[in-house]
Order: structure tokens, then sequence, then C-alpha cells
């Protein structure tokens, strides 16, 4: 192994739950003593999976039984004909699927992903958790079950693990620091926004600020998809120039009483933080920034 009790999470994830459930399980992961990163399965260097002992994947299914876009490059290389059916003999794997029964194609991705991983030589720790959104529960109903089973499994290859008193300490995955106590600006109406008074339109490439003037649902109240008919309005009735094929990135504002409201939580537990302020994110693994 190339490190001690390392485990990796890999996740491919289209609209982020994926992701968040793939976080969940590192941060167990993290509370039972592992160590190892948790990524999207495309920002992961495939050439070194046949060197890895311990994946959990999380995997959903988009489209009709596609595999999310931040997997793509993964699979695609996963399937490689010239790939020997014994390519990934040291791998211990469970694959965690998210999807929707109300979709043809049931969970599909993950199901492919857990079927190709067995033919190049990787042993399944447990079967496949098929997680659907339908359930009264949601994708917890089977995931909760799942990862008992798994690291009750894990204990085989790690007898010291000890999961009956695991508690969810929070574990960050993220280093958050002040780096800018900017002033307050004035805003000059309701609808303005930070940058636009700053002056840096620019950082928004072509950007306009828009009100909602319309939210219709299209779809039949007994519908399970809620299809939406949003309008929207240049707040100084400026000419939006736009060709056929071109794309409208949307993005949206807290409103005031939101922001402030968080804010408020911020001052209640003593926490330095105003809107105004600037903040640099990192990422760091097992304590470490990257
Ligand atoms: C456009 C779209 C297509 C979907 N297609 C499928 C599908 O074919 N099969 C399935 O099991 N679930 C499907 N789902 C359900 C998603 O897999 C499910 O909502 C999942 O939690 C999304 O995870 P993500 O946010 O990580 O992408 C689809 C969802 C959307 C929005």
């Amino acid at each position: 192994m190339r490190e001690q009790n390392r485990i990796l999470v890999l996740y491919g994830s289209q609209t982020f739950t994926a992701q968040e459930v793939a976080e969940r399980v590192w941060r167990k992961t993290k509370a039972l003593g592992f160590r190892g990163p948790v990524q999207a399965m495309d920002d992961y260097p495939i050439s070194l999976l046949i060197h890895e002992h311990f994946v959990i994947f999380v995997c959903s299914t988009t489209g009709q039984g596609d595999e999310p876009d931040n997997m793509k490059k993964f699979w695609k290389f996963l399937l490689r004909k010239s790939l020997p059916p014994n390519s990934l003999i040291k791998l211990h794997f469970g694959v965690i699927g998210l999807g929707d029964s109300s979709y043809e194609k049931f969970n599909f991705a993950g199901k492919k992903l857990h079927k190709r991983l067995k033919q190049l030589g990787a042993t399944p720790l447990l079967d496949i958790g098929l997680c659907d959104y339908q359930h009264d529960l949601g994708h917890d109903a089977v995931l909760t079950p799942w990862l008992d089973q798994l690291f009750t499994k894990l204990k085989c290859y790690f007898p010291n693990l000890q999961t009956d008193n695991m508690n969810d300490t929070f574990i960050p995955k993220w280093k958050v620091s002040i780096i800018k106590k900017e002033k307050q600006i004035k805003l000059d109406s309701e609808y303005e926004d930070i940058y636009f008074a700053r002056g840096q339109k620019s950082y928004y490439l072509e950007a306009n600020l828009l009100k909602v003037t319309k939210n219709i649902r299209t779809t039949e109240e007994t519908h399970f998809q809620d299809v939406r008919l949003i309008t929207l309005k240049t707040i100084e009735d400026a000419k939006l120039n736009y060709k056929p094929g071109d794309v409208l990135n949307i993005r949206p504002r807290n409103s005031k009483e939101d922001v402030d409201d968080l804010f408020g939580i911020f001052k209640s537990h003593n926490i330095d933080l105003k809107p105004y302020y600037r903040l640099l994110v990192e990422e760091c693994h097992d304590g470490k920034l990257n």
C-alpha cells in the first residue's frame, strides 16, 4: 500500500448531491483514522488506480442512464479494451449509486461502474448500494445501512477499527481565511451588487442585473417534475444582444433578509465576518493544504 490506512473516496456528480454524499463518507473515514482524499473521478490521476487498495465510489446517474460529466474521462479510460482483466487486482471497492427509480435506467452509471471494476479484477467489499430519490427517506434510506455494512466489512482488513463510538466529528475540507477587510460600500439601489458598485463589471464578462418578473410552473401539480418558465427583465430596460446557441449563465443573489440572518448568526457566535470582507478558501486533505 502506498500509505498505511488509506481509503480514497471518488465521486461522479452532476448537480452536487453525490459530491455532498462523498464528502460525508470521507468525513466518516477520517473519524475512523483513515487517510486519503475525496475527489471527483476526473480529478484523480487514474494511472495511480492500480496501486490503490481501498476506494469508495459515489456515483449518480444523469440524462438517460448516463454518467455525470465529472467522471466521463475516468469512465472512458476504464472502458479501454487494452486494459488487462487483472489491472485492478489489488483494489477493494464499494460503489454507492444515487438515482431515481422514476427513470427507466435506474442507477445505470453506478451499476456499470460496479460491473466494470469487477471485470478488471477488483474485489467488491459489498454489493452496490442503490439509493433512490423516490424513497420517503431519500438516499439515506439505503446509504445509512450500506455504510454500516461497509465499515463492518472493513474491520476484516483493519481489525483495530473502532466503529462503535464513531461520532460525526466535523472534519473540515476547506481552510477559510480573511484576506481583506474592505470598507463597507454603500449601494445605490436594492438591485445593486457589491461588485457592480465597485466598478468591477468586467469581473462578470458581459454581466447584467436582471429581475425575475414571472415564475410559472409548466408541469401539472401532480407530476413529479417541477419545470418552470421564468421570465427575466433587465433593470434599466437595457437591450440584451444574443444569438441562437448562446448560453445564459444566471448567478442568483441571496435576499437581503437571508444575508442579514446569516451575518446575525455569525455575530451571535462572536465571529468577526462582514458581508464585504474578502475570503480565501483553500482545499485541504488530512489537515494539510493541497
Ligand atoms: C436531468 C436528470 C436526469 C436523470 N436521469 C436519471 C437516470 O437516468 N437514472 C436514474 O436512476 N436517475 C436519474 N436522475 C436522478 C439523479 O441521479 C438523482 O437526482 C441524483 O441524486 C443526482 O445526483 P447528483 O446531484 O450528484 O448529480 C436524473 C436526474 C436529472 C436531474
